[in-house]
């Protein structure tokens, strides 16, 4: 038996690229795309089991709430997530209407991005400074990257646990903005520049020493094995799950 996907979004750079992978998956069935204008319900998605939506941070929330409602479990890469929008998530998945249906919601499908913000806030307890430097597309219309967001806050986490004390910055004015955003402590840079895809360095740095991880997605087919793996088990999984490490028996 086949599980049958949508995918919302499925005009965008993302979504076009997810359908044909799901069209090429042994076992999967793409049986509804869907875009901007189109109503989410269970007449427009064709009975699908799964849905995948890569749509704009503005809608995405909506869209998991209104495909949980047709009875769909979800496979989100859209970004823009904040801990309140997954804690409404949360309770919508714990209502008797929604029993058995669950939400995976990941900031990037990119294997060697799941590495890489997984070895940062493994490394960061070890180092003075952190700082994370994203580079992607200038079409992309968030900044910074939900990756970055996630990586900077996994390498605060890290530090607080280990009760590190503030990353050591001397800057007295910044009247233009170039120490970057500030996440949990952590700064964060964002590059946009023609010809790249979506690229990711975390610098952090000790006296005489620094240790660079970098991730880089060429190509949009780079997401595609971790979406694929999302949309195979995200059946198997209860209420909201964020991150594809959860799947990836790390
Ligand atoms: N998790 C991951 O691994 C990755 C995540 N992303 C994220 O995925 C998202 C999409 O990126 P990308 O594909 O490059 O963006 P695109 O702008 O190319 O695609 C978004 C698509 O969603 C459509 N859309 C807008 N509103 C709605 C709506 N209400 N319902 C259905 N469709 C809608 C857009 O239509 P229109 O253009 O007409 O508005 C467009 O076709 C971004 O948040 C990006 O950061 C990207 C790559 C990897
Ligand atoms: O918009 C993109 O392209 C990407 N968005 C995601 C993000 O914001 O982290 C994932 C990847 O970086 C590509």
């Amino acid at each position: 038996m086949s599980i049958t996907v949508a995918v919302i979004g499925a005009a965008g750079r993302m979504g076009s690229t997810v359908c044909q992978a799901v069209e090429q998956a042994e076992g999967l069935e793409l049986v509804a795309r869907l875009d901007v204008g189109d109503t989410i319900d269970v007449e427009h998605l064709g009975g699908a089991q799964v849905a995948v939506d890569f749509t704009v941070p503005g809608v995405t929330e909506a869209n998991v709430h209104a495909l949980v409602d047709a009875g769909c479990d979800v496979v989100v890469g859209t970004t823009g997530w904040t801990e309140a929008a997954y804690e409404r998530v949360r309770e919508h998945l714990a209502r008797p209407e929604a029993a058995g249906r669950s939400v995976l919601i990941a900031p990037n499908f990119a294997l060697s991005a799941v590495l890489a913000m997984s070895l940062a806030a493994r490394a960061a307890r070890f180092f003075e400074s952190a700082e994370v430097i994203e580079l992607h597309h200038p079409d992309k219309v968030d900044a910074p990257s939900g990756t970055a967001v996630a990586t900077a806050r996994g390498i605060a986490a890290a530090r607080a646990q280990a009760g590190l004390a503030p990353v050591p910055d001397a800057t007295q004015t910044d009247l233009h903005g170039a120490r970057g955003a500030v996440i949990d402590g952590i700064h964060v840079h964002a590059v946009r520049l023609r010809g790249l895809t979506a690229h990711e360095e975390v610098v952090l740095g000790n006296p005489g020493e620094q240790l660079t991880i970098r991730t880089d997605s060429f190509d949009r087919s780079s997401f595609m094995p971790g979406v694929i793996l999302a949309v195979r088990q995200v059946g198997w999984l209860e209420g909201l799950t964020v991150g594809l490490d959860a799947v990836m028996e790390m």
